[in-house]
């Protein structure tokens, strides 16, 4: 059963879908909904997980490094190759892959930082995910659909999964989680992780905190994933929304590309405040009405919800397009292309894909910053409405 919203069936049966799962909350190291009994079960499981990353860019480099480290830390659970999928292209005249595991650094999407001698890069899909028992889908929302239908019937059949996707797969049919997509396409279960992570910072070992939503009824894959990716720089803490956890990555990138387009009319830090708690209710908003009570509001206080939306706003890309193009005028495209070397956005393909929802439902009024920010960028309204419409 997939947890699709259409005009049909609406959030309730959202809702039931989520709820019937077994909630799992873990904060932080402390595990308080941990007994003793479980613990004992993960030490005497005798097979190891092997992990394989779907995806190699910024955000998946970086990822791919913690997990190269947190593996080896934990041997006991993990084996201690991790394969990463990369989309093949040239970078200087050699294939990205071999580059990768001679160098074992990305040096297109992530110049100057080690990977770890256990990451084996390869551009064959089903080879990397080949046996492996937790795949992690770290890839731009535009070919998650793409990979996902390579990847049909060639999954093991207890995989785990977990999307680190800021995207959500909608149109003006309905609105489906990427978690749920994947998990209906690959019938598997998928947890989610999101945060204020922009990956270039989280390289460098600065610290962060990250959020990982986990609805599997084994309470073990959250202490899994937990393991995953937990490192004193990068403090994760498992919840069980995963709903909020995705939306929030998702629609905050919409907001990103709002604060891009004042920053790009010079409007100072208030004007900018005001549409992150402009975004910010409307994220919200967006969650109630489309997913109710299974979008929680606690969500929106942890890493994945203002936090994040706070650093994308100030430090993101979509904030960087977004001010470059009313600064030199150019399309979206041409300035991804310019600025991000092979980086893709996602606010903006958000915004469209997230107006052609509200369209047809009617409600594009009920949303005015999100609208407003789609006509800026896709049917030349004037910047200036990023204050006068909202
Ligand atoms: N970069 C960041 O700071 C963060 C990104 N994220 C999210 O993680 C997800 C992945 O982002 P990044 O790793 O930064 O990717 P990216 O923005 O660096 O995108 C480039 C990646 O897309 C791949 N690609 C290009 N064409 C493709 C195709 N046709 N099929 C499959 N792959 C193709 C490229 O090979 C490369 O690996 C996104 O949803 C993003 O919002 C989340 C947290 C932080
Ligand atoms: O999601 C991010 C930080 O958490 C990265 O945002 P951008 O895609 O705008 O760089």
């Amino acid at each position: 059963m997939i947890a699709r919203i259409s005009m049909h069936y609406k959030y309730p049966v959202v809702s039931a879908f989520l709820r019937s799962f077994v909630p799992v909350i873990h904060h932080n190291k402390n595990y308080p909904f941990y007994n003793l009994q479980q613990k004992n079960m993960l030490s005497t499981s005798t097979s190891k997980e092997r992990v394989c990353l779907i995806g190699s860019g910024n955000w998946g480099s970086v990822v791919c490094k913690i997990i190269g480290q947190n593996v080896l830390k934990h041997s006991n659970q993990f084996e201690p190759e991790v394969r990463l999928w990369v989309f093949e292209e040239m970078f200087k005249g050699e294939k990205l892959t071999t580059l990768i595991n001679r160098e074992h650094e990305n040096p297109k999407y992530l110049p100057g930082h080690k990977l770890g001698t256990n990451i084996r890069a390869t551009p064959d899909l089903l080879e990397a995910c080949q046996d492996a028992t937790v795949l992690v889908f770290v890839l731009p929302h535009q070919f998650v659909r793409g990979v996902c239908d390579k990847m049909m019937g060639h999954i093991a059949p207890h995989a785990k999964a977990i999307s680190l996707i800021k995207g959500l797969e909608i149109n003006a049919q309905g609105v489906t989680l990427f978690s749920e997509e994947i998990s209906r396409r690959l019938g598997i279960n998928v947890a989610s992780l999101s945060g204020a992570n922009i990956a270039n910072e989280v390289a460098e070992e600065k610290f962060c905190e990250t959020t990982i939503g986990s609805r599997s009824p084994d309470i073990r894959d959250g202490e899994m994933f937990f393991n995953l990716f937990n490192t004193p720089y990068f403090r994760v803490n498992v919840i069980s929304d995963s709903a909020g956890v995705e939306l929030c990555g998702a629609l905050k990138n919409v907001v990103a590309v709002g604060a891009g387009l004042s920053d790009g009319l010079g409007y100072g830090s208030n004007t900018k405040a005001a549409i992150v708690r402009r975004g910010l209710l409307e994220m919200r908003k967006f969650g109630q009405t489309f997913f109710g009570d299974a979008v929680q509001t606690d969500t929106f206080f942890e890493s994945c919800g203002v936090a994040d939306l706070l650093t994308t706003c100030m430090g993101g890309r979509n904030r960087k397009v977004a001010e470059a193009f009313i600064k030199t005028g150019k399309p979206i495209d041409v300035l991804e292309k310019e600025l991000l070397n092979g980086q893709k956005l996602q606010g903006t393909l958000t915004a469209k894909e997230v107006n052609e929802f509200l369209t047809a439902r009617d409600m594009v009024n009920d949303f005015p910053l999100f609208t407003t920010v789609y006509r800026i960028i896709y049917q030349g309204l004037e910047p200036e409405a990023i204050v006068r419409d909202i």
